[in-house]
């Protein structure tokens, strides 16, 4: 199968795997990102080098399975964060696949999906948190995730992993999973939202465009005076 040009761009994702001569691996950086911070960014990276991924594509869920209940920000505000943290980075791609598809998203759909727009020397590496491995067994159609993709569970160092390695052998499922080593794994979504919340800075955790556009927008309770002084200069 060669690769279709259209469909790719139709749907939004990077061209891949045009010399059939050699094997493609993306990276696929799914989550909520609400909003994105440099634990996903740092892990992203590393994968990238560690792996020798040709490219990591920072996919923002539509719905997430399980988060259903929380109100998560609207998926082009989380879009919108997510390309603004990865415009400068030649080798990360923000797509708006999953928040264009209707319904909760599912990765086995994504994974099974984007398997009939690449061609076969296109590999995917799902990169994921390494407590998110340890739930992977019990996603929608594990098995076919198993199937579809490498995983990659990024860690914090010191972190123990037999939780994951129990659950994986408990499911009897053929992962193939990848540990990484990441430093910045103690940032989370939850805690940059409590810092807007409290009126605290997100400097150093998440770029500052994505802390402009927050406030701008006033996402997460977040005061848009703080960014409004050139307004008041002007007026
Ligand atoms: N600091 C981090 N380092 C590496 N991976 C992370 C980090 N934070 C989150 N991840 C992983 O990135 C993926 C997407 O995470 P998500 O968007 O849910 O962010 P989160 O920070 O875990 O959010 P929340 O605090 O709202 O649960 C998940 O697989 C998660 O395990
Ligand atoms: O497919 C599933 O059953 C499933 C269940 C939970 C999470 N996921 C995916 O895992 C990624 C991280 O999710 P989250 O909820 O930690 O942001 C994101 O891409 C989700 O779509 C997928």
């Amino acid at each position: 199968m060669s690769v279709n040009v259209a469909a790719l761009r139709a749907a939004d994702l990077p061209v891949l795997g045009r010399d059939e001569g050699r094997t493609y691996r993306l990276g696929i950086m799914g989550g909520t990102f609400d909003p994105i911070h440099y634990g996903h960014l740092v892990a992203a990276e590393q994968a990238f080098d560690d792996l020798k991924l040709d490219l990591v594509v920072f996919m923002p869920a539509g719905r997430p399975a399980f988060k259903l209940d929380s109100g998560v920000t609207s998926g082009e505000d989380r879009f919108a964060m997510t390309l603004l943290a990865t415009a400068d980075n030649p080798h990360f791609v923000a797509s708006r696949f999953e928040i264009d598809r209707e319904g909760v998203t599912y990765t086995a759909d994504t994974l099974r999906l984007l398997r009939g727009l690449y061609p076969d020397n296109v590999e995917f590496y799902f990169i994921t948190g390494a407590d998110a491995i340890t739930e992977i067994v019990s996603w929608r159609d594990a098995d076919d995730i198993a199937r579809l993709a490498h995983l990659v569970g990024a860690t914090r160092p010191g972190y123990d992993l037999d939780r994951a390695w129990d659950a994986i052998a408990a499911s009897g499922l053929d992962f193939d999973v990848t540990y990484l080593s990441v430093p910045a794994l103690a940032i989370s979504s939850s805690y940059l939202r409590e810092r807007v919340e409290a009126g605290q800075s997100l400097r150093y955790l998440t770029p500052d465009p994505v802390t402009g556009y927050l406030h701008k927008h006033g996402l997460y309770g977040a005061s848009r005076s703080r960014y409004g002084q050139t307004r008041e200069v002007v007026d």
